[in-house]
C-alpha cells in the first residue's frame, strides 16, 4: 500500500529517504517553534534553508529529492516562491534569450526570486492591476511605477526580505496606449549588501493567522517610485516590444501569460493529499488509543474509532486522501503533457487543463481545509493543544483556499468552460474530463437502476450516477443561460448555480480517477480489494453529502438514496480493521506529524504529560506578574459590591 500511495517503487524510496533525512537531522527540529516570536522565527527558517541548500549541493540531490527535502523541512519560507514561481515563469514565458540569461542564475541561488501580481486593490481581477510599466523610447527603457496606494504590490511571498528580484505584473503603456497586463524582471534588492534599490519601497505585510506557520515566511509589500529597468526584461514570449515602441503579439495565445499559475495550482492539487493525510493519520491513531464509555465489569472502555459517528466523520477523509493523491498524481500527468505541447506551440489542450487545475485546486483545497478542522475535532478537546500537530497544519493549510485563486473565483473558471462546452455540442465533440457531455441524451434519459445495496459495489453505476448529476446540472444551467439576452448578466444571476456544476464535475473527475486507478495500476490483490473500498466510500460518501443534487436532477430515487447510505455504514465496518494499515501506509514519520496524539508508537498519555512541562510557563511555579497583578488582588480584600 506504501507503493501503490507513492506512485512507485522508486517514489517511495526517494521520498522516504528524504523524510529519513530531515527526522534524523537536528537542524531541522521544529517542536519548539511555535514559542518563538516573529523575528527568531524567521531567522530560524532563514539557516533551515541555508542548510538546506547546503544539503542539495553537497549530496547531489535530484530536483525530486531536493522537492521532497524542502517538503518535510515543513517550513514555508521564501525558496517555495523561487522555486515554483519566479522559475515557472521564466520558464514559460520568457524567450529563448531570456531563459539563457536568467535561468542560470536563478537555478544557482546567485538570485532569488518572489512572483509579485497581487496587490493591495485587486488579487483576483489580474487585469484590473494598477501597477504601471510604461516604455521609454529615448532610453529603451520601462519605467516601473505605483500610481495609488491600491496599486502597491501585496503579498508576494520572501519579497519582503530576502528576495532580489521579483516577476512584477503591471498594465504595459506605450505611447498613451493600455497593452494589458504583462509580466517584468525587476531587481528589487544589491546583490552587494540586499538594500532595497532606488525608488522601491519594501516591507513586510504583518503577522499572518495562526503562530509557527505561515509567519515564516515573509509576505511583502512593494512599491514602485519610477523605477527604471532594461526593455529586454520584459517576458516577451508572448507578446513583444520593439525599440522602436512598437508592440506586436506572437501566435502564442494570451493566456499563457497566467501560465504559472496553471502549474502551480497542479502543485497544489498533488500537495492537498499530503496536508489531508497528514490530518486523517493522526486522528486515526488517536481515535485508537483514546477510549470512552461502554466499560462493562472494570473492562477497558470503547476505543472511539469503534463509534458508527466517529467512523462516518472520519473514514471519508481518509478515502478523500487517497482520491487527492490519485487525482493529483493524474493532474500532473496531464500537466506535463500540456507543458510539452505548450513548448512545442501547441495550446489545444490548455482550456481544460485550466479548468482542471482551477477547479480541482478548489475541491481538493476547500476539502482538505474542512478535513483538517474536522480532525481536530475528532480529537476531542486535546486537538485543539499545539502538541496536537492540527492547529498549526490548520492555520498554514487553510489559506490555500485564497492563494493561486480565491475557491469560488476558480469554480466560476470552470462554469466558463462547462457553458462553452455545452454551447458548441452541436459541431464540437467535447473530448477528456468533458467527454461525458457527448453523451448527454442517455445521461438525460436514463435513470439509476440501483435495486439493492450491494448494487452499489459496482464503478459503472456509481461512474453513471456521478456522470448523469453533473451533466444534468450542467445542462440545465446552460438552458437557463439561454434565456437571457445577455450572456454575461445570466452568467453573474445563474453563478450560485454554476458553481454547484462546476463541484459537481469535478466530483466527477476525482471519482472516475479512482476507478480507473483501480482497473489499472494497483500492484497486488490485496491492496487492490483495499482501495476498492475506499473507492466506495469515497464515491457513496459523496452521494450521501450531496444527495439533494442527485434527487432534484431525477436521477435517483429516495430508496436508492438510502441504499447508497445503507451500503456506506456496511462499507466503514470493512475500513475499521485496516483503517491503521491505511494511514501507516502514507509513511508519515514522527518528525514530520509533529503531533503527539499521532505517535507511531501510539504512547500518547505519557508523551502528551511530558510535552506539557516544556512549556515556557511551566519554567517556574511562579512566573512574571503573578507579584505584580495577582497578589495585590488577594490581598487588597475587598469585595466587588463595595467598589
Ligand atoms: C509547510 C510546507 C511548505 C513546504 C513547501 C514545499 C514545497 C512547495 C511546493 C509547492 C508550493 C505550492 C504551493 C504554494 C504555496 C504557497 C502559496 C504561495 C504563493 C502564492 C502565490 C499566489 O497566490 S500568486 C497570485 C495568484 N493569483 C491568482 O490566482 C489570481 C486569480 N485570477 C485569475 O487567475 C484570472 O484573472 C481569472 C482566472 C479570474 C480570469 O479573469 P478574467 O478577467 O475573466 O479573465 P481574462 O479576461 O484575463 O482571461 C480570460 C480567458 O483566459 C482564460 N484563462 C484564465 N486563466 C487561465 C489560466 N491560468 N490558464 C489558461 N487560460 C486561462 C479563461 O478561460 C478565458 O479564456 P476564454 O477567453 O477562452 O474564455
Ligand atoms: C498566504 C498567501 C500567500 C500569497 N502569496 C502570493 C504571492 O506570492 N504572490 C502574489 O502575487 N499573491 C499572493 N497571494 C495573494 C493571493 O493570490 C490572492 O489573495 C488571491 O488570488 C485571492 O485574491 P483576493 O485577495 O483579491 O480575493 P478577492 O477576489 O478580493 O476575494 C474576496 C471575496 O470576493 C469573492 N469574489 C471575487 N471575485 C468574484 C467574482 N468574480 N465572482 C464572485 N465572487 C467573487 C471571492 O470569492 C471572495 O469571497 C497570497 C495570498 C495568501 C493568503
Amino acid at each position: 500500500m506504501k507503493v501503490a500511495w507513492a506512485g512507485s517503487r522508486e517514489a517511495f524510496q526517494v521520498s522516504d529517504r528524504m523524510a529519513k533525512l530531515v527526522a534524523n537531522d537536528p537542524v531541522f527540529e521544529k517542536f519548539s517553534k511555535p514559542m518563538l516570536g516573529r523575528k527568531e522565527l524567521f531567522k530560524n527558517t532563514l539557516r533551515k534553508a541555508a542548510y538546506a541548500w547546503k544539503l542539495i549541493n553537497d549530496l547531489r540531490l535530484t530536483e525530486e529529492e531536493a522537492k521532497w527535502l524542502r517538503h518535510y523541512i515543513d517550513e514555508p519560507n521564501y525558496t517555495d516562491l523561487h522555486w515554483e514561481m519566479f522559475v515557472p515563469a521564466i520558464e514559460g514565458q520568457g524567450t529563448k534569450e531570456q531563459k539563457k540569461k536568467w535561468l542560470p542564475l536563478a537555478q544557482t541561488m546567485q538570485i532569488i526570486g518572489t512572483y509579485a501580481q497581487t496587490e493591495l486593490g485587486h488579487g483576483s481581477n489580474v487585469q484590473g492591476l494598477e501597477t504601471t510599466a510604461t516604455f521609454d523610447r529615448q532610453t529603451d527603457e520601462f519605467v516601473m511605477h505605483s500610481p495609488t496606494l491600491t496599486s502597491s504590490k501585496w503579498w508576494p511571498g520572501g519579497m519582503a526580505k530576502v528576495a532580489t528580484h521579483a516577476i512584477v505584473y503591471a498594465r504595459l503603456i506605450i505611447d498613451g496606449l493600455f497593452h494589458g497586463v504583462h509580466g517584468f524582471i525587476v531587481q528589487l534588492r544589491s546583490l552587494e549588501d540586499h538594500s532595497p534599490l532606488p525608488g522601491l519601497t519594501l516591507g513586510d505585510i504583518g503577522m499572518k493567522f495562526g503562530h509557527g506557520t505561515y509567519n515564516t515566511m515573509d509576505n511583502g509589500v512593494l512599491r514602485f517610485d519610477h523605477v527604471r529597468i532594461p526593455r529586454n526584461q520584459m517576458l516577451m514570449r508572448v507578446s513583444q516590444v520593439t525599440k522602436e515602441g512598437k508592440y506586436a503579439q506572437s501566435d502564442v495565445p494570451r493566456q499563457l501569460l497566467y501560465g504559472t499559475m496553471v502549474s502551480v495550482r497542479q502543485t497544489i492539487v498533488a500537495d492537498a493529499s499530503k496536508a489531508l493525510s497528514r490530518a486523517v493519520c493522526i486522528a486515526t491513531r488517536y481515535s485508537v488509543v483514546r477510549r470512552q464509555f461502554g466499560s462493562r465489569n472494570g473492562g477497558p472502555e470503547t476505543q472511539v474509532i469503534d463509534y458508527k459517528t466517529q467512523q462516518s466523520r472520519l473514514f471519508p477523509l481518509l478515502a478523500s486522501a487517497y482520491a487527492f493523491r490519485f487525482v493529483g498524481e493524474w493532474l500532473k500527468s496531464l500537466y506535463i503533457d500540456v507543458k510539452q505541447r505548450l513548448e512545442a506551440n501547441d495550446f489545444s489542450t490548455l482550456p481544460e487543463t485550466h479548468a482542471c487545475t482551477a477547479g480541482l485546486k478548489a475541491l481538493t483545497t476547500a476539502a482538505t481545509a474542512d478535513g483538517i478542522e474536522e480532525c481536530r475535532k475528532l480529537c476531542g478537546g486535546h486537538g485543539y493543544l499545539i502538541s496536537s500537530g492540527l492547529p498549526e497544519l490548520f492555520a498554514f493549510y487553510v489559506p490555500a483556499c485564497s492563494y493561486e485563486g480565491e475557491n469560488v473565483v476558480m469554480m466560476l473558471q470552470v462554469a466558463r468552460f462547462l457553458v462553452k462546452t455545452v454551447s458548441n455540442l452541436g459541431y464540437k465533440q467535447p473530448v477528456g474530463t468533458a467527454a461525458y457531455l457527448g453523451r448527454v441524451t442517455p445521461l438525460l434519459q436514463n435513470n439509476c437502476a440501483v435495486q439493492t445495496a450491494e448494487d452499489w459495489l459496482n464503478p459503472d453505476a456509481i461512474l453513471e450516477a456521478f456522470e448523469a448529476r453533473a451533466a444534468r446540472m450542467v445542462i440545465g444551467c446552460g438552458e437557463r443561460l439561454a434565456m437571457f439576452e445577455n450572456p454575461e448578466e445570466g452568467f453573474a444571476e445563474l453563478s450560485i448555480d454554476l458553481v454547484e456544476a462546476s463541484l459537481a464535475h469535478c466530483q466527477l473527475i476525482t471519482v472516475s480517477v479512482f476507478i480507473q486507478k483501480l482497473n489499472h495500476e494497483i500492484p497486488g490483490n490485496g491492496v487492490k480489494r483495499s482501495l476498492e473500498v475506499l473507492c466506495y466510500v469515497y464515491a457513496l460518501f459523496l452521494l450521501h453529502k450531496h444527495q439533494g443534487d442527485f434527487l432534484a436532477t431525477g436521477y435517483l430515487t429516495p430508496k436508492q438514496a438510502s441504499l447508497a447510505n445503507e451500503q456506506l455504514r456496511t462499507l466503514y465496518s470493512k475500513v475499521r480493521p485496516n483503517a491503521i494499515a491505511f494511514v501507516d501506509s502514507f509513511n508519515h514519520m514522527d518528525h514530520y506529524l509533529c503531533s503527539v496524539l499521532g505517535r507511531y508508537d501510539g504512547n500518547v498519555y505519557p508523551k502528551l504529560y511530558e510535552a506539557a512541562w516544556k512549556d515556557p510557563l511551566n519554567d517556574s511555579d511562579i512566573v512574571d506578574g503573578i507579584q505584580q497583578y495577582v497578589q495585590p488582588i488577594l490581598k487588597q480584600k475587598l469585595h466587588y459590591a463595595k467598589l
